[in-house]
């Protein structure tokens, strides 16, 4: 977990393997961070001495945080800390689409699932290119909210030419996530159209999905998570036109982020006051002039290249034990800047000036960090 020197100014900092852990792992523990691939509730807690969990990940499915508070636990997660990350990776993933389907991403539709943190950035990066956006979340619409984008409802985002999913893995309540693009949804999706996943595995139903992907008409599909993950359905692989180890939002800079946001939630919990501190160091200068869609896609593969992690997915399910092999690949994962890390320099189109600066330029000019979510007792 990068950024864990902070908490090593707090106390003994003690690493584990969070597949593995368990109640004994914690009979000395007060605070526990965690990933997404730990499961924390009543079962890993009871009995021992934790009283703050933090997870350095915007997802908390893995979480009962219901059960954290009946127990006097805190919890603390960190919202939208690698949503660049991963907005980057989709629009890398949409402009490799479009040049597969003989498609300009700026005169497509792009239908968007779940407009928050990573959603919204999506739609704010594709309105500065001049696509159409078509975008649906009934809990902020409901709720009022006001939205880069008008909201519409779930059909016709599927009806979009292009569809990517941002929602919280979720089981219960009217908004349930779980099997969200069910067999009879999939079935709706033609061979004219993209579905792209970065969310969690099983908002699609991944059984349904490869039955899809073996009749006519299919769409084409990117998936980065999976259903039952580290040991994920290689023949569903083997149908999808790119497929990752859960890594979308694996950059150097959101993990940096996701870490910084715990410990200043873990200070507001001890009562001090904390802000996240900047990732401070010089831009190296990146050249790459920008004059279409052709050299905004090389722009991005400049800096991370989604095909990479594809093919060393599928060098993995040959592995003796493809789960371990999934799970190491992401434990080893090689560093990833975002763009904005980089000084960009280079000509760029009018009609994509708007795009690149708000791809390239630092976060924090003009907009706020994120701040922790801290679930109070
Ligand atoms: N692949 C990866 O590496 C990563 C995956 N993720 C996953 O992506 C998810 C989304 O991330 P963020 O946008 O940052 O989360 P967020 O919490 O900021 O936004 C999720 C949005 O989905 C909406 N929503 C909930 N139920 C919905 C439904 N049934 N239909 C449509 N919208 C619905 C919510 O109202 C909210 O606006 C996370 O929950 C996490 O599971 C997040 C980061 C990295
Ligand atoms: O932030 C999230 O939510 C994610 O999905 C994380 O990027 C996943 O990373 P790990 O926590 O599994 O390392």
């Amino acid at each position: 977990m990068p950024g864990l020197a902070l908490f090593e100014k707090q106390g003994t900092v003690r690493r584990v393997d969070g597949r593995r852990l368990t109640r004994n792992d914690l009979a000395d523990t007060e605070v526990l961070l965690v990933r997404s691939v730990t499961r924390v509730d009543r079962a890993l807690l009871e009995g021992t001495p934790v009283r703050f969990v933090g997870s350095a990940t915007i997802g908390t499915d893995h979480v009962d945080r219901a059960a954290l508070k009946d127990m006097g636990v805190a919890f603390a997660h960190a919202p939208g800390c690698n949503a660049r990350a991963v907005a980057e990776y989709v629009l890398q993933a949409l402009l490799l689409a479009c040049r597969e389907q003989g498609r300009v991403l700026r005169d497509s539709s792009v239908g968007i699932v779940g407009l928050g943190n990573v959603g919204s950035r999506v739609a704010q990066w594709l309105s500065a290119l001049g696509v159409t956006v078509l975008a649906c979340d009934p809990p902020l619409q409901r709720a009022g909210a006001d939205t880069v984008v008008p909201l519409t409802d779930l059909d016709s985002v599927l009806a979009a030419d292009l569809i990517t999913v941002h929602v919280p893995l979720t089981r219960q309540g009217p908004d349930a996530t779980f099997h969200l693009l069910d067999q009879e949804r999939l079935a709706r999706l033609g061979a004219w159209q993209t579905l792209l996943s970065t969310c969690r595995g099983a908002v699609i139903d991944n059984p349904a999905l490869r039955e899809r992907l073996a009749g006519a008409d299919a769409p084409l599909v990117m998936l980065d998570v999976w259903e039952g993950e580290p040991r994920i359905d290689g023949g569903l692989l083997a149908r999808v036109r790119l497929g990752s180890p859960h890594v979308a939002g694996y950059s150097v800079e959101g993990k940096w982020l996701g870490t910084a946001m715990l410990h200043q939630a873990f200070r507001l919990w001890r009562g001090e006051s904390a802000g996240v501190p900047v990732m401070a160091g010089e831009r190296p200068i990146l050249e790459h002039p920008v004059a279409d869609e052709g050299d905004l896609l090389a722009l991005l593969q400049r800096v991370y290249r989604i095909d990479e992690d594809d093919r060393r997915l599928r060098a993995s399910v040959g592995e003796a034990d493809p789960g371990a092999a999934f799970d190491a690949l992401r434990r080893d994962y090689p560093p990833r800047h975002e763009l904005h890390y980089w000084r960009h320099q280079g000509e760029v189109a009018p009609a994509l000036r708007a795009l690149l600066s708000l791809l390239c330029d630092p976060p924090g000019a003009g907009s706020a960090m994120p701040a922790p979510v801290l679930d109070r007792l």
